[in-house]
């Protein structure tokens, strides 16, 4: 580090003072010291400061106090906040109030040391050297704004992020954005879809092995923590984590320190976590399939994706603009799009959000044969076609008796019915199955039996 880079640290406790303005002025960082909440926010108003470090219980206040002033007086300046040892509860409130990261004391150093180092990276991004990333997020909505507003917010901090939304509906998009965004950029960036790890292979997927730890294990490997070091690590599905490997991550998170199966040391990593489940993470907790202190950890701060129905405005966005990406990737013009194909796909339900628009415009684009799309090529199920916005004159009258006879047989009617309304409350709770049997006014067991003879299965 060549440029001179300048802390301020609250703590009134000398020798942790000491102790901090020793390691970071060997980082080449210059530090002012303050021992109050008063003398602190005096010195953030006279001076500018690379990073903050402040202890949690101060004489006049606390830290949580200092990271609320900066957040309202200088928010590009990351503040760090230490919390006595164990004390999650207050890690987790200065996280949510803004805080860019927290250490536990007693202080590991090698620890301090990577926060200081991310945090410099992330006060260095108010330079020219900030990602200049074009958003990935589609749409004009106030829902998607908002959520991008978020996104550069969170970019610049440590926090972990729990990402919730239907499926297809751009979660991973979202923890991509965000780790493009922030200092963390030029690291890797890993996706890993917990629910597709065969089971037994799951610690080594993670964390690595050593060659001869077990049979099959030819050669050393690297997990993912380590392989995603100085990046991100999403955790995709991570509802779908078997127990015995929740609390091997818990571990891993709060040690922040991984040991290979054989290996002999655990070896510190420096990753963000984000995560991000389809499913109701919180009904996952009461039902006892999640644990409580995981979810603790990864929910620091929400943010949900809304499902496409709920963004209408940005339907039409969309399309274009995934048609013009499609004609590009085969080399043909744009193909254009009927008003009333457009407006049926804008009063259409999107079951599988971003990701079903996208396959319903391939295959519509693949069996035009016009340069113009039509309502005939979209092939939208009816049954998720919204009439809100048709004239009750215009909605058509659907007799049961006509569509029994597109099926070969009554049995095969009546099934789709049912798994049409089963899968209906299963979506509304978030394939919650206590509540959707609730919902539905059956038994949990008989739900149960319902979903296996149609063959419903959570994905
Ligand atoms: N706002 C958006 N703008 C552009 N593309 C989007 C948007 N949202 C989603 N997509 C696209 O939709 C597809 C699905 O998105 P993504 O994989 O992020 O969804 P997901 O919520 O993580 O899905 P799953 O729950 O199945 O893991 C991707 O191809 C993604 O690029």
């Amino acid at each position: 580090m060549s440029e001179l880079f300048t802390a301020l640290i609250i703590d009134d406790e000398p020798d942790i003072c000491e102790l901090l303005e020793m390691t970071l002025n060997r980082m080449g960082v210059q530090c002012t010291t303050a021992n109050n909440v008063l003398s602190a926010k005096t010195l953030l108003e006279r001076k500018a400061f690379n990073i903050c470090l402040t202890d949690m219980r101060l004489p006049d206040g606390n830290g949580i106090d200092i990271v609320r002033f900066i957040q309202k007086h200088t928010p590009q300046l990351p503040v760090a906040v230490i919390t006595a040892h164990g004390n999650m509860d207050t890690a987790v409130e200065s996280l949510k109030a803004g805080a860019f990261d927290f250490l536990s004391k007693p202080i590991d150093l090698a620890n301090l040391r990577t926060l200081v180092k991310n945090a410099l990276a992330s006060n260095q991004l108010t330079d020219d050297t900030a990602p200049k990333t074009q958003s990935r997020l589609l749409g004009e909505s106030p829902a998607i704004k908002q959520l991008e507003r978020s996104i550069v917010k969170l970019a610049r901090s440590q926090a972990p992020v729990y990402i919730t939304g239907e499926s297809g509906s751009g979660k991973e998009l979202v923890a991509r954005s965000m780790h493009e965004r922030g200092p963390r950029a030029n690291s890797p960036f890993l996706a890993v879809n917990c629910g597709a790890i065969p089971r037994e292979l799951m610690e080594s997927e993670f964390f690595g092995h050593k060659k001869g730890s077990f049979t099959g294990a030819h050669q050393d490997k690297q997990g993912l923590f380590r392989a995603a070091e100085g990046g991100t690590l999403f955790l995709d599905e991570v509802a779908d984590l078997p127990l015995d490997m929740q609390v091997k991550l818990l571990r891993a998170i709060q040690e922040k320190a991984v040991r290979a199966i054989g290996g002999s040391a655990e070896e510190p990593f420096n990753v963000r976590i984000l995560s991000a489940t389809h499913r109701n993470l919180e009904a996952e907790v009461a039902e006892g399939n999640f644990r409580q202190d995981l979810f603790y950890r990864l929910n620091v701060i929400q943010l949900n994706v809304p499902p496409l129905r709920d963004r209408k405005d940005d339907v039409a966005l969309l399309t274009h603009h995934l048609l013009q990406k499609l004609a590009a990737d085969m080399q043909l013009d744009t193909p254009k799009i009927s008003p009333a194909a457009l407006n049926e796909l804008e009063r259409y339900s999107f079951p599988g959000n971003v990701r079903e628009l996208e396959n319903i415009l391939e295959r519509a684009f693949t069996l035009c044969d016009t340069d113009t799309i039509e309502s005939h090529d979209l092939q939208l199920k009816h049954d998720a076609i919204l009439t809100e916005n048709l004239p009750t004159s215009s909605i058509p009258v659907i007799s049961h008796y006509e569509r029994a006879l597109e099926f070969p047989n009554i049995d095969d009617y009546l099934a789709d019915i049912e798994k049409d309304i089963i899968l209906g409350s299963l979506e509304k709770v978030r394939w919650n199955k206590t509540m959707a049997a609730k919902e539905l006014g059956v038994t949990f067991r008989s739900l149960r039996y319902r979903m296996q003879k149609l063959g419903l299965e959570e994905d």
